[in-house]
């Protein structure tokens, strides 16, 4: 390979190359237990589950604003809850988690007990747009939409009177599959919200803040 040109004009020697590979090391027992039940997760059936770079994003946002309560809508078998519960041990904070079905329901429950942390996460069944608005007032930290794509501006209304202010809205999908319009249009057009679109190079991640 010809040697890149340096100096004044020449292209960056940084930003030129790929992403640097990012990888989450194991600080302690706790910590490589979730995440060899991540693993473990994934030789199962998968539905559209977080990469681990989205994964990696969740746990980062949600253990530095030292988030006490995450509600999460669409738990299918776990994945994402396990990221969440990576955090949430050192937080001191519980992951509220939705899924409208009781199979992947069952899934998560496995893979949870073997992660070690089903104290940290609480599972609710039933449509969350049902079912979220039923949580007590204890405001929300961090609210991530994961569950079908043309209900999420519809959950955004339902649960962003929750969210407390300085609290975020991750909502994954804003790149592939095609996300809802309507949701993109309630996160960018609000002088209330101040959103970044994240990973776009993978599913996309949106990162919402609800403005003090
Ligand atoms: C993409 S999966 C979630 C993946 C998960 N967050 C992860 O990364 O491991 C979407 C989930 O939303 C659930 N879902 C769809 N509609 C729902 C609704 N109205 N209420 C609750 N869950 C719903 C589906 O059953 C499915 O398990």
């Amino acid at each position: 390979q010809e040697p890149r040109p340096r100096g004044r004009g020449g292209p960056n020697p940084v930003s030129d190359t790929t992403t640097p590979a990012a990888v989450t090391l194991p600080k302690d027992d706790g910590e490589a237990r979730i995440l060899d039940a991540i693993q473990q997760a994934r030789q199962g059936e998968r539905f559209a589950n977080v990469s681990d770079a989205d994964g990696r994003l969740l746990r980062q946002l949600t253990e530095a604003i030292g988030a006490q309560r995450v509600v999460e809508l669409g738990t299918s078998t776990g994945e994402s809850a396990l990221w969440f519960s990576l955090a949430l041990r050192k937080t001191g904070g519980v992951l509220h988690t939705f899924d409208i079905d009781p199979d992947r329901l069952a899934v998560a429950r496995e893979n949870f007990r073997r992660a070690g942390v089903e104290d940290l996460i609480v599972i609710h069944e039933g449509d969350a747009h049902v079912e979220a608005p039923k949580l007590d007032d204890q405001p929300i930290d961090l609210l991530f939409i994961d569950a079908e794509k043309q209900g999420y501006d519809a959950y955004l209304r339902e649960l962003l009177p929750l969210v407390r202010p300085g609290g975020l809205i991750l909502a994954h999908n804003m790149r592939r599959p095609a996300p809802n319009p309507a949701y993109l249009e309630a996160i960018t057009s609000s002088p209330d919200l101040d959103t970044s679109f994240l990973l776009m190079d993978g599913a996309g991640m949106g990162m919402t803040l609800k403005k003090r």
